[in-house]
């Protein structure tokens, strides 16, 4: 007999409640195939969130959202949560312009309390619910789901080691898929998969409805603590006892008949922070992403039936292989790099690193604080660390890059990719700040690449550069095709390069916007306005003696980069300043993202948004020579 479908009549977790334990499966399965559905028509985020369409549709049902709160960590496992929030009629603009985030988003619902997709901020957003809900004097529960790889970053024991020693209730559910964007890794991992393969939870599977039914707070008995320890022994749930949680589990997170009566007792319980252990599979459901070794972590357009995804037609390199590739090419040639990874060895190359060179590759889990501060032990001891993280997951690792790196001068090498705008992703993994954040560090020598050729010559650099620390960014996606020369030599350090002279605009640029300047001062050039473009290479040191001469040559000078306010803008002022060249009255001007945060669509529109853009840079000219353009026109 047909089943009339279900997932029509909810458009909110309300339109849940009522519904029988079989409706509530049959919703799971449907949901399951709407996000199937709509992922194969807009790429994104897949695999976490097969793992959590029972856990998803139990907690809808369990709870009251809104007035519970429930917080994702990192968020990329959301869209059956906004399926089943109001957004299911907007789940084919995910991570479009002008359409929903890819990750939870405080403005986007009020289904969203929390915003995130940088990992491991669930506990500590949920203890700050659950602290001003206790001073408020509410009951609402507060609920926090994080997986096992985003438990395993530092806030994350920050957040327990403090909700631990509280009475105030808070729920954490940890989604434990024994993954991360690859097979976890760290003592966490094996704690959980001791607790998972135990015999005791195989055996406590069939119980997990009465384990836990009506289970008040543990009475100190001995005979309770010895039922706890047993349970913990057997489940591996001591460890967050000694924390101070109230461990249960580990449950079938794809067993409704088990979820739900676990989260219904869950939900009765009356004080202190408790953890219920739920073990799903990343990519449950769908046959290509459950076979597939990343699970389907992140897919572009995919074909439902076979589950093949689109390929982009590359022209070029991506940044990161070349990245790869160089180390790899100077790691033949030097047996003192090794390379470090936090969670993201194929999203930086590290996975290719260490393939050829496996024990000098260490992937240290979702961990960027520990990352850079291992590095640095490795570089105080006479290595040259390669530490490869995202531009904006560096940001989590930041005082250890001043107080470990920076302030002992020791020669940790920073691979930042996906620098600038990164398009789908939208602000939060932006590199936007690394420029400003990064170059204002004494003893940091900091390095854009504006094609791939220089961004092997910049490894090259990095490498030979013994007596302080090296960073270098590079932009996510193709290079520019303009090719790799054989053996790439190291930059000299602090010198930028001219690649076209003029003799009344100077455009002074520093990374990939390089190729925007380029275009930008052809148009000039037409328009009667000879233009000098240079390409700065370094933010620091920077180039000071070609920069003054820019200034001393040319009527106007533009700088213009893929960072923030407060960067190589500024370190340009800040040098013209010094010497004299602004009393001399040179037109300046800095190109910059703007002082905001740009919602997610595809990296061109969003630098066009951004006007970093050459049409903006010919904007810019004129605006500071006082003409426009149709006067212009008219001269050329
Ligand atoms: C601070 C930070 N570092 C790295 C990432 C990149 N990242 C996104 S999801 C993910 C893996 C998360 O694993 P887990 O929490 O187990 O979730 P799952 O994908 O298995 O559901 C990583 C490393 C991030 N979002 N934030
Ligand atoms: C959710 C998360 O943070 C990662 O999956 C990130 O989206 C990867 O970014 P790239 O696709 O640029 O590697
Ligand atoms: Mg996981």
């Amino acid at each position: 007999m047909t089943k009339t479908p279900l997932l029509d009549t909810v458009n909110f977790p309300a339109d849940i409640k009522g519904f029988s334990r079989e409706q509530i499966k049959q919703l799971a399965d449907e949901v399951r195939t709407e996000v199937i559905d709509a992922v194969s028509v807009t790429g994104g985020h897949l695999g976490a969130g097969l793992g959590v369409v029972e856990l998803t549709v139990a907690i809808h049902a369990v709870f009251d959202t809104p007035d519970d709160k429930l917080i994702w960590d990192v968020g990329h496992q959301c869209y059956p949560h906004k399926v089943l929030t109001g957004r299911r009629e907007r789940m084919r603009t995910i991570r479009k312009g002008g359409g929903l985030s890819g990750f939870t988003k405080r403005a986007e619902s009020e289904y969203d309390p929390f915003g995130a997709a940088h990992s491991s901020t669930s506990i500590s957003a949920g203890m700050g619910f659950a602290t001003a809900r206790d001073l408020d004097g509410r009951h609402n529960h507060i609920i926090s789901v994080i997986g096992d790889g985003s438990i395993t970053a530092g806030m994350a024991y920050e957040a327990m080691n403090n909700a631990g020693a509280t009475d105030s209730r808070q729920i954490v559910i940890l989604n434990d898929n024994d993954m991360s964007i690859a097979p976890p890794v760290g003592a966490m991992s094996h704690l959980l998969s001791r607790t998972v393969s135990s015999g005791g939870y195989q055996a406590l599977r069939g119980a997990a409805k009465s384990m836990v039914k009506g289970a008040p707070r543990p009475i100190k008995s001995t005979a309770k603590k010895a039922e706890e320890y047993t349970r913990g022994m057997f489940t591996g749930g001591t460890w967050f006892e000694e924390l101070g949680f109230f461990y249960v589990g580990p449950v079938d997170g794809h067993d409704l008949d088990a979820l739900i009566p676990v989260l219904e007792n869950v939900k009765k319980m009356k004080d202190g922070p408790v953890l219920v252990h739920v073990v799903t599979q990343k990519g449950k459901g769908y046959a290509p992403a459950e076979n597939s070794a990343d699970k389907y972590h992140g897919v572009s357009k995919f074909n439902v039936v076979t589950g093949e995804q689109s390929k982009s037609v590359a022209n070029a390199p991506s940044y990161t292989k070349v990245f790869a590739e160089s180390l790899i090419s100077e790691a033949r040639k030097d047996d003192k790099i090794v390379g470090i990874t936090a969670a993201m060895p194929g999203g930086t190359g590290m996975k290719e690193f260490g393939q050829v060179f496996p024990e000098r590759m260490f992937d240290v889990g979702i961990a960027e604080q520990h990352a850079v501060t291992f590095a640095a032990g490795l570089a105080a001891d006479g290595y040259k660390p390669f530490c490869a993280i995202y531009s904006t997951f560096l940001q989590r690792g930041y005082d250890q890059v001043v107080h470990d790196v920076a302030i002992q001068n020791l020669p940790v090498r920073f691979a930042m990719d996906r620098a600038g705008l990164v398009g789908a992703d939208g602000p939060t993994h932006a590199g936007a700040f690394d420029i400003s954040f990064m170059g204002c560090l004494p003893n940091m020598v900091l390095m854009a690449a504006a094609d791939e050729n220089d961004l092997a010559r910049m490894v090259a650099t990095a490498v030979a550069r013994d007596d302080g620390p090296t960073a270098f960014r590079y932009a996510r996606g193709e290079a520019t095709g303009a090719g790799i020369e054989p053996n790439p030599q190291p930059l000299e350090i602090g010198k930028g390069r001219v690649l076209r002279e003029g003799s009344s605009i100077a455009i002074f640029s520093y990374g990939t916007r390089l190729g925007e300047a380029l275009i930008a001062a052809e148009k000039l050039d037409q328009l009667g306005l000879s233009t000098t473009v240079a390409d700065a290479r370094f933010a620091k040191p920077l180039d000071t003696e070609l920069l003054c001469r820019l200034a001393d040559e040319h009527e106007v000078v533009i700088t213009i980069e893929e960072g923030s306010v407060g960067g190589f803008g500024a370190f340009c002022l800040h040098a013209l300043a010094d010497a004299g060249r602004l009393d001399a009255g040179v037109k300046i001007r800095t190109m910059t993202l703007p002082d905001t945060f740009i919602d997610q669509d595809s990296p061109e529109l969003m630098y066009k948004q951004a006007k970093l853009d050459a049409d903006s840079i010919v904007e810019k000219v004129f605006e500071v020579i006082g003409r426009n353009v149709a006067d212009m026109q008219g001269l050329a």
